[in-house]
């Protein structure tokens, strides 16, 4: 099986180039490729290289996730996260591939205690989220074999996140705050990887040309909390760690959103019902704290080779 992965270099496509690489053959590309157009600036050029590399899968893990910066290059965030996965549905259902597409909880309006299912209304609050569910409604309009799969507060061993920003703040400062109304699931890039590959495999295995499980799905790790709780949790393991680094921070302090004014609004509840994607494929989702613990103790692990 041919599989095209796209945005090979964030958070969960780095991720992919590890999880696909079983499922055939992965050519995988960032922005800048030399062999193959794949700038979502120029969505039309997109087109050319599905065409000549004519795969069975394309998985899109690019996209413009700067989300206050969004608020003003709405064009820009618009051509990434809406336009060119619009070119990419069409090649891909001109050659009946599936396409795999990320989407994010940011759809969401944050409204009520409720955690959002797949058939509640999406109503953003900013530019990030509105041009995600453009890129949503162009990927379901014009490809029929379609997984899309939103997802909430990413994390990864590589590229930028919340889990470095806090561990930046905490050796820069004495006191830090951070919000405490905003409620989510810290989601680990491998689980994303891990289960995407788990969705084609079954996918694929299906009847050719059935597009029966096509759809949006929900993806995000098991239990909830908050920015503040979750900052918290992430000082709270590193320190008790023998190979903690020295952190300045003394003071953690939960604040309302209204304290923390930001270019983008942000919803207050972003918790995704994930039922339908476990059900579906037959899934377990780990707890949050499991993989944020995982990853930290990963990068406190001396920089030796293990004896066995
Ligand atoms: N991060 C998060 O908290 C969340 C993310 N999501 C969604 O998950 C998916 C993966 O996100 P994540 O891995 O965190 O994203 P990252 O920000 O880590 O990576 C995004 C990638 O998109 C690529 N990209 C950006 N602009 C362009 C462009 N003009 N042309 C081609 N590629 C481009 C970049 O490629 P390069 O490095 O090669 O320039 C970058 O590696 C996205 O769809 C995102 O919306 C959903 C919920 C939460
Ligand atoms: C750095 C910092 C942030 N905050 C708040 C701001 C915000 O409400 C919250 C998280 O901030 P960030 O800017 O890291 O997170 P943000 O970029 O909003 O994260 C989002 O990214 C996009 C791509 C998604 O799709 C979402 O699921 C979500 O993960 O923490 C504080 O309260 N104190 C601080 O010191």
């Amino acid at each position: 099986m041919k599989i095209l992965l796209l945005g090979k270099n964030g958070q969960v496509g780095r991720e992919l180039q590890r999880s696909l690489a079983p499922l055939g053959t992965v050519v995988a590309l960032g922005s800048k490729d030399e062999r193959w157009p794949s700038d979502f600036t120029q969505p039309q050029s997109l087109r050319q290289t599905v065409e000549a590399l004519r795969p069975q899968v394309i998985v899109n893990a690019a996209a413009y996730t700067a989300v206050d910066r969004a608020e003003s290059e709405p064009e820009q965030a618009r051509r990434v996260n809406a336009t060119a996965p619009g070119v990419l549905a069409e090649a891909a259902e001109s050659c009946g591939a599936w396409l795999v597409h990320y989407s994010t909880d940011y759809v969401f309006d944050g409204s009520g205690t409720r955690a959002w299912t797949e058939s509640d209304a999406p109503a953003p609050l900013n530019v990030y989220g509105q041009t995600k569910l453009e890129g949503e409604q162009q990927v379901q309009a014009r490809c029929r074999r379609h997984l899309i799969l939103r997802t909430s507060w990413v994390y990864g061993r590589h590229g930028g996140n919340f889990i470095r920003s806090v561990l930046r703040l905490a050796a820069e400062r004495e006191e830090l705050r951070f919000v405490s109304d905003q409620i989510g699931a810290p989601t680990g890039a491998d689980l994303i990887a891990d289960v995407t590959a788990h969705l084609l495999r079954s996918v694929t295995r299906s009847e050719i040309g059935t597009s029966e499980p096509a759809g949006i799905y929900h993806l995000a790790a098991a239990g909830e909390t908050n920015w503040y709780a979750y900052a918290a949790y992430i000082l709270e393991t590193v320190r008790a760690h023998p190979r903690a680094p020295a952190l300045r921070a003394r003071r953690l302090d939960p604040i309302p959103s209204q304290a923390y004014p930001t270019a983008a609004r942000r919803p207050l509840n972003s918790r995704l019902d994930t039922r339908k994607i476990q059900q579906r494929f037959d899934l377990a989702l780990p707890d949050w704290g499991e993989g944020v613990r995982r990853l930290l103790e990963d990068w406190l692990q001396p920089p030796v080779i293990p004896h066995s």
